[in-house]
């Protein structure tokens, strides 16, 4: 059932075109802008501490991305993000580089003691310094081989903030500390175009405008987002990033259109840090 809901998602966004509002980062600015149009949301970006109250009361959802921070954008996005609390709207956070220098971890520790955040989505390593974690957890493979354990490190993260937590890269995972998601899909190429990242985040802040079940909802948007990078890259990707950005953006608008396949999804009870199949 949870698969055939998560279909739906996509066709409410086009048809409510929830607000968006975005406090992030210059570099992605207008690749976050034009993917929320073309999965059919409103995006708007605005930052002046003198509105972003303001706007964020209007939106379906906040975004607070940390990728060009600074003092003035952590004052931004605490305000922004408290308004968007007293009124019930969803929160998510983005933190770009928790762990490269002392003032990323530090704004983002800061938000998340200022603003309730519903969702957090970043790769293992920003998610691990969240948590006060030098390095992402590995794991060891059948062969001995080490591999990423992400679900394992969202699942502590999740109970440690007391959020949803993505972590994104080879494979997704979501997860409340308790449920969570596998999402195969994706391609390796969306590394080599900036923003998938940063406009995945505010993607799922779309889907989180239109399904109250936010879990659900972070799980739709990873797995329809990936699909939307496979019917991209098949379509044009294959030629390189130029060709994959633009094919992607095409295929965003076509996310009503996209399958979520059965096997895409896979759904995990997770106790004390230790993922299994359900
Ligand atoms: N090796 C990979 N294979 C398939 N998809 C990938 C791979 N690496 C990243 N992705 C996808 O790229 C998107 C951006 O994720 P990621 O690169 O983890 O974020 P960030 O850019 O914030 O580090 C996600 O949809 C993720 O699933
Ligand atoms: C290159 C760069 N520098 C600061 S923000 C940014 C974009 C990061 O985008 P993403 O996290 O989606 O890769
Ligand atoms: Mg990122």
């Amino acid at each position: 059932m949870m698969v055939s809901h998560m279909q739906l998602l996509p066709h409410f966004i086009k048809q409510r075109r929830p607000l968006v509002h975005n406090i992030t980062n210059v570099v992605v600015t207008n690749f976050t802008a034009n993917g929320l149009l073309a999965i059919g949301a409103s995006p708007v970006m605005a930052y002046a501490r003198e509105e972003v109250a303001d706007m964020a009361r209007m939106a379906g959802a906040l975004v607070l991305n940390l990728g060009t921070l600074s003092a003035e954008l952590v004052e931004a996005a605490i305000l922004a993000g408290r308004s968007a609390n007293l009124h019930g709207i969803p929160v998510l956070l983005d933190p770009v580089g928790a762990g490269a220098t002392p003032f990323r971890t530090r704004s983002a520790l800061e938000i998340l003691r200022e603003v309730r955040i519903a969702m957090v989505r970043g790769n293992a390593a920003e998610v691990a310094h969240l948590i006060g974690e030098a390095a992402a957890i590995k794991g060891v493979d059948a062969d001995g081989a080490e591999e990423e354990t992400p679900i394992d490190l969202a699942a502590r993260a999740a109970h440690r903030i007391g959020t949803i937590v993505a972590i994104t890269g080879k494979e997704d995972v979501i997860t409340d500390g308790t449920k969570s998601y596998v999402i195969r899909g994706g391609h390796p190429i969306m590394t080599r175009v900036t923003g998938t990242g940063c406009l995945l985040t505010s993607v799922m802040g779309a889907f989180a405008a239109v399904e109250p079940d936010l879990l659900t909802a972070g799980a739709a948007a990873l797995a329809l987002y990936g699909a939307a990078a496979t019917r991209a890259y098949d379509a044009a990707g294959f030629r390189g990033p130029g060709s994959f950005q633009t094919a992607f953006l095409d295929a965003l608008s076509e996310m009503d259109q996209i399958p979520v396949e059965e096997e895409a999804v896979i759904c995990h009870r997770v106790s004390a840090g230790r993922g299994f199949l359900q």
